[in-house]
């Protein structure tokens, strides 16, 4: 079993990986992936949102608790979604500590920024574990007017530099670097003792995340940094319409899907 603490001991590069419920949950742990996180990409992903803003607390929670359900013993990190931190500290608390008590997620990621540094502390110290997250925070879709690559100036890098440290040192046990250069990446994870999780960050970093989807083939838009490893949709795609032919052609159920019972007279006589 993989702990929040354990991550940091691995000799290899720590798998991350989306899920969204306890069916695809099920999968990733069965392939041995190190983290599963209930990412907030769940709002485009699988709710059918145009971006991750609109994603409820609630949605975030009962898809966590389904996560839980489908696995044995992963490490499962639930994300915050949009306003469920920062707006005012018990608030915060109360939010991640729901993940915790009611979905039993073992962690929280938060996007990162200046104003996540206290509330990282405090949440640690009541024995919530966070996970940071920065780089291009997708939250801030509004700000930075699209999901351009970020700390691509020496002040910029500097800046998430300087932020990763304030986070492992308000006591955040990885972080996840998002859409950066690969050389800020691992000056990044040269500087921390934490793990860090790249995704579009380079291979520097101590493991790598990507969202489910992109890796299944099944997400409408694929980030430049993604990499499609299997080909699900077309697996989906033939088995519905095998099923669909199979029904309309009077296929299916042959006898071997039916049932006559013998002893059930002729109902009409
Ligand atoms: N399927 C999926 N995969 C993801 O990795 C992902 C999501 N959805 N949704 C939430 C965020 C959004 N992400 C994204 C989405 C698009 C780009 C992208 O296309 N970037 C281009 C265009 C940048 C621009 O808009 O200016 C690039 O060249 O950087 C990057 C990250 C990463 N996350
Ligand atoms: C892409 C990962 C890091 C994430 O935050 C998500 O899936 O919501
Ligand atoms: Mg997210």
């Amino acid at each position: 079993m993989t702990t929040t603490r354990g991550l940091r001991e691995r000799d290899r590069p720590i798998t991350m990986l989306t899920a969204y419920d306890a069916l695809t949950a099920r999968i990733v742990e069965a392939a041995g992936i190190d983290v599963i996180l209930v990412g907030d990409s769940m709002g485009t992903e699988v709710l059918g949102y145009d971006d991750t803003l609109a994603v409820t607390r609630e949605e975030m929670q009962n898809r966590t608790a389904a996560v839980v359900r489908g696995t044995e013993d992963a490490l499962v990190v639930a994300d915050m979604p949009f306003l469920s931190v920062g707006v005012d500290d018990s608030e915060t608390i109360r939010n991640a500590g729901r993940m915790l008590k009611e979905a039993g997620a073992d962690a929280v990621k938060l996007e990162s920024g200046p104003h996540t540094v206290e509330i990282t502390d405090r949440l640690t110290q009541l024995g919530i574990p966070v996970m940071a997250h920065l780089g291009l925070t997708p939250q801030h879709v509004n700000q930075l007017g699209g999901y351009s690559r970020q700390g691509t100036t020496t002040e910029a890098a500097e800046e998430i530099l300087s932020l990763a440290r304030a986070h492992e040192e308000a006591g955040a046990f990885a972080l996840v670097l998002e859409h950066v250069p690969a050389n800020v990446a691992g000056q990044v994870t040269e500087a921390l003792n934490i793990p860090t999780i790249g995704i579009g960050g380079g291979p520097d970093c101590d493991g790598q995340v990507l969202v489910l989807t992109d890796v299944m083939g099944l997400s409408e838009d694929q980030p430049p940094f993604a990499e499609q490893f299997g080909d699900v949709e077309a697996a989906m795609t033939d088995a519905v319409d095998a099923y669909r032919s199979a029904v309309e052609n009077g296929e299916f159920p042959s006898a071997e899907h039916s049932h006559v019972e013998e002893s059930v007279d002729d109902l009409t006589e």
